[in-house]
């Protein structure tokens, strides 16, 4: 267990997803210092990084919750992971009408002896244990975006052939440039430019991470990426905890949160580790992602390889 921190000062840093630069950089950031506002008053980081992404999620800025990504037979799906230092963890993905996923990925990690539960029975776990379901998660951007999109109808194969013909069989990077604008597809896929949401805590003694999204717009219904993969979109251990956003299924496939803390186990500072971590992602991918950690001292670092990702680091 970590202790070097100040003991009684809860640190939180929090993100709002790594992407283009918003159009609306202001409203975004106060609702990311309200978020880590609200987890610096809660008891236990486990409290903190839930309460601080709960502000995200249910704020439309941000695709968690309302507001999330639209898949491609027109459902917005949620996930989230939470961990603590202690390994205690949970992940929750797929999840139609459910804006608090954080709050169903700490239902999976304390009520279950399970670390991840999917798809509808994961809806019927957040009901049980009274997290609202059945939430209308569209807002009216999100509305119009899908009627504009010619949506497939059909197997699973045509919504791939759909996909194909809108983003040329590329899907791996949804911060990737483009020269067309917000609310069309991109040359890449139109995954939503910032979005994802995340908080690291650390109250001197120990650390937990949340990471919460709607995933990538347009993407295959029942596609799950990097966010409630253990290790992927988010990680904690007595050195430290990361949250993940950007590119998911790169992201996965180099576990970008657990590289990140690895970096801390070395002796890396949170800064340290967050841009070697992320350098490494650039090489080994070639595309875009951002990460935010806590270290033991409580010093917070971030770093990002796309164009913009907001963050806000908040003590009490
Ligand atoms: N923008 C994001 O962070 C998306 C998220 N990593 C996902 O792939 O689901």
């Amino acid at each position: 267990m970590a202790e070097t921190g100040d003991s009684g000062t809860m640190h939180v840093i929090v993100h709002g997803g790594a992407g283009g630069v918003p159009d609306d950089p202001q409203p975004r950031q106060a609702v990311l210092d309200e978020a880590a506002a609200a987890g610096t008053a809660e008891a236990t980081p486990l409290d903190a990084v839930d309460a601080a992404v709960r502000v995200l999620e249910s704020d439309v800025r941000f695709n968690a919750g309302v507001g999330g990504a639209v898949q491609s037979d027109g459902v917005v799906r949620t996930d989230a992971g939470v961990m603590t230092s202690d390994r205690e963890a949970g992940a929750a993905a797929g999840m139609a009408g459910v804006e608090h996923a954080v709050s169903v990925a700490r239902v999976v990690a304390e009520e279950t002896p399970h670390v991840f539960v999917a798809g509808d029975h994961a809806v019927d776990l957040a009901d049980d244990f009274g997290v609202a379901t059945d939430v209308d998660l569209f807002t009216d951007e999100t509305r119009a975006r899908w009627a504009d999109a010619d949506p497939p109808q059909g197997s699973p194969k045509e919504h791939l052939a759909w996909l194909d013909s809108r983003f040329g069989g590329s899907t791996s990077d949804p911060t990737a440039d483009s020269d067309e604008k917000e609310g069309t597809v991109t040359e890449r896929g139109d995954f939503s430019d910032h979005d994802t949401v995340g908080a690291v805590a650390f109250d001197g003694e120990s650390f937990a991470t949340a990471t919460s999204t709607g995933g990538r717009w347009f993407a295959l219904a029942g596609r799950v990426g990097d966010v409630p993969q253990l290790g992927s979109g988010f990680y904690a251990a007595p050195a430290g905890a990361a949250s993940a956003t950007g590119a998911g299924e790169d992201i996965a496939k180099v576990t970008l949160s657990r590289r990140a803390v690895r970096h801390l186990e070395d002796g890396l500072s949170a800064q340290q580790a967050a841009e070697t971590a992320i350098a490494e992602f650039g090489e080994l991918t070639g595309s875009s992602a951002g990460v935010i950690l806590l270290d033991s001292d409580g010093e917070a670092g971030s770093a990002f390889n796309s164009d913009g990702m907001q963050t806000s680091v908040a003590r009490r």
